[in-house]
């Protein structure tokens, strides 16, 4: 399917380690706007290609866009820099910091501001400004001043996601968002990532709890054996043979 304004391009993506295939021939577009979550049995290739799309690893053939730009051979902040945000799937906030210290460090590092934990901006300084917004549009601005280690770990997930819109990203990649997060949280986080879609944000999200993941993407890609054996709609890809083949053994 060709996509209008692909805000993403894969082309024929591929990495080879050794002798070993870690990714075959990988080719999607992501549109602007759109959300697309990321599937596929243990070790299908899933982390492997979001380290590639973020530029943590390069691929060994094809090309990767942004925006239409090939930045396949770019460094992570280099994609940073035009509009590419990741969080990862081990928490990386810092514990012995407020919830709005950890915001405003993000947000420093966007505006370009010394990243030192020892000279926060004062209130009403740009950063402490972005944070402010950032923290409320997660539902977190009454923690702002809570440590961040004694948040729950839905909480934490939560100030993730605002330490990621600090940094102003037009495409987000969110890996298990849902991961560790207690059933409690579940709906307030999937709340808080509906909303980064709906604010216009494109996003592509790694994530096994299935039923999360298929009530919140307009599409969904099906990766297995490092190839993307399918993207489309949640219903279409549930309907697929091959998917359900892929997936024979395991709860889809
Ligand atoms: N640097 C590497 N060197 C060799 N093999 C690797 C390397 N990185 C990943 N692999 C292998 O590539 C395959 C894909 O791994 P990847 O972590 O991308 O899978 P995944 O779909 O994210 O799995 P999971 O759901 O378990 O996180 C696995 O078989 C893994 O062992």
């Amino acid at each position: 399917m060709m996509v209008d304004r692909p805000a993403l391009q894969l082309d024929a993506v591929g990495l080879q380690i050794g002798g070993a295939r870690i990714l075959h021939d990988v080719t999607m577009q992501v549109g602007t706007g759109e959300m697309v979550g990321v599937i596929g049995p243990n070790g299908a290739g899933k982390t492997t290609l979001f380290n590639i799309i973020s530029g943590v690893m390069i691929p060994t053939s094809g090309t990767v866009r942004l925006a239409g730009d090939d930045v396949t051979g770019h460094k992570v902040h280099q994609r940073a820099r035009v509009g590419l945000g990741r969080t990862f799937q081990t928490s990386s906030v810092f514990a012995g910091l407020t919830a709005g210290e950890n915001v405003r460090l993000a947000a420093q590092s966007k505006l370009g501001g010394a990243t030192s934990p020892w000279r926060f901006p004062r209130q009403g300084d740009d950063a402490a400004q972005v944070a402010d917004r950032c923290l409320q549009e997660v539902g977190l601005a009454h923690h702002t001043d809570t440590a961040a280690g004694v948040l729950s770990h839905g909480d934490k997930r939560k100030l993730e996601i605002a330490m990621l819109i600090a940094t102003e990203p037009e495409v987000v990649l969110l890996d298990e968002p849902m991961a560790g997060v207690g059933s409690g949280d579940v709906a307030g986080l999937v709340e808080v990532i509906r909303r980064l879609h709906a604010s216009g944000r494109t996003v592509l999200m790694v994530e096994h709890h299935m039923e999360v993941l298929l009530g919140l993407v307009d599409r969904v890609a099906v990766m297995h054996h490092g190839e993307l054996l399918a993207i489309d709609t949640p219903k279409a890809v549930m309907a697929n043979p091959q998917v359900q083949k892929a997936y024979l053994g395991e709860t889809v």
